[in-house]
């Protein structure tokens, strides 16, 4: 057996090749103690979290929250004083990740005097990807300016503004999108069709990291959610996590104490008047609502209305934000 070092590298690299593929894929986005202050304000504080690949991850928070400069950090565009990043497994700052990952600013301006098709051309250019005419075509179908195609981007609308820069962001096939508000300046027919897009986007196992104050869109395609708070993440989950609690709207009479008692064994109790909440526990089992009802009723309650809701994301939200520490941001 040979003992030459480049013969033995040579044997191994196969080997070395089938471990790598055989583990699984990187995040889309991995980062990790993200830190950012401007003179003596905190945009971002101590901020790690993952996008999986094919997941879309709704970023949530109020106004000055920090995340568009978590989104602009990502991206390189603005300089961390503390973390790291990695991209599809790589560096942020690698051109081979940036190449793979499509960008929708919060805020942008097209140069006025070029049409809708040559931004694209040119953003194509840009990325160093080639993507032929025809799929160029078929990214402005998909958001809606087939029609506007040859018109100068100098007397778009906003939200024909932003259409096109989702166009752009989409249209270098990346396997990561980060889209910063993408329907703030959308009617409702634009941004059903941005949730479409979502949604495809996610069937088609791309990436996405979503900054939206739309938070019932947020709810509705978002697979996890990371909420910002004065540049700190206040929580994280997925959707059955952060909502896994449901609430027990009940209408009774005739409750006595040892009822009353038997609903608060139930979960967290409040009422008023004859209505009665019961926030019921994230791990209750399928037959606890009918098992109380039918011991209310044994006890001699009369049971007018029984109505289970789960609580929004908005409600959660609030809670979440209310519940904070409070301070100067
Ligand atoms: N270039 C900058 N110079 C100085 N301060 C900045 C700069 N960019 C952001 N900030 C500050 O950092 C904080 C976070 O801002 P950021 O834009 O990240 O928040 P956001 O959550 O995206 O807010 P919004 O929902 O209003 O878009 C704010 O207090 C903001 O004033």
């Amino acid at each position: 057996m040979s003992t030459d070092p480049t013969v033995l590298a040579e044997a191994a690299a196969p080997d070395a090749e089938r471990l790598l593929a055989d583990l699984p894929p990187t995040p889309a986005v991995w980062c990790s103690g993200l830190r950012k202050r401007y003179r003596k304000q905190t945009a971002v504080d101590d901020v790690s979290f993952t996008v999986g690949r094919g997941e879309v991850l709704g970023l949530l928070g109020p106004n000055g929250a920090g995340k568009t400069s978590v989104i602009k950090i990502l991206l390189g565009l603005v300089r961390p004083d503390a973390g790291e990043v990695l991209l599809l497994g790589r560096p942020g700052t690698d051109p081979q990740a940036r190449a793979r990952v499509g960008y929708l600013p919060e805020l942008f301006r097209y140069q006025p005097w070029l049409t809708a098709a040559e931004v694209l051309a040119l953003h194509v250019r840009l990325a160093g990807a080639a993507v032929p005419a025809r799929e160029q075509r078929e990214s402005l179908a998909l958001v809606g300016l087939t029609d506007r195609a040859g018109d100068r981007v100098g007397g778009f609308s906003k939200g024909m503004q932003q259409r096109l820069g989702l166009a752009v962001a989409l249209v270098a096939r990346p396997e990561l999108v980060l889209l910063d508000e993408p329907t703030s300046a959308l009617d409702p027919i634009g941004r059903a069709d941005v949730r479409d897009l979502l949604l495809s986007l996610k069937e088609r196992r791309v990436a996405v990291l979503l900054n939206s104050h739309l938070i019932g869109e947020v709810e509705r395609v978002c697979d996890r959610v990371v909420i910002l708070d004065k540049g700190r993440v206040a929580a994280s989950g997925t959707l059955a996590e952060l909502l896994g609690q449901r609430e027990l709207r009940l209408r009774l009479d005739e409750v006595s104490a040892e009822a009353e008692a038997r609903l608060a064994a139930a979960g967290q109790l409040t009422h008023s008047g004859d209505s009665y909440t019961v926030t019921l526990p994230a791990d209750q089992s399928a037959t606890m609502v009918p098992d109380l009802v039918a011991e209310l009723v044994r006890l001699g309650v009369r049971v007018h209305a029984v109505e289970p809701a789960r609580i929004s994301l908005e409600e959660r939200l609030l809670d979440i934000l209310r519940a904070g520490t409070g301070g100067d941001r």
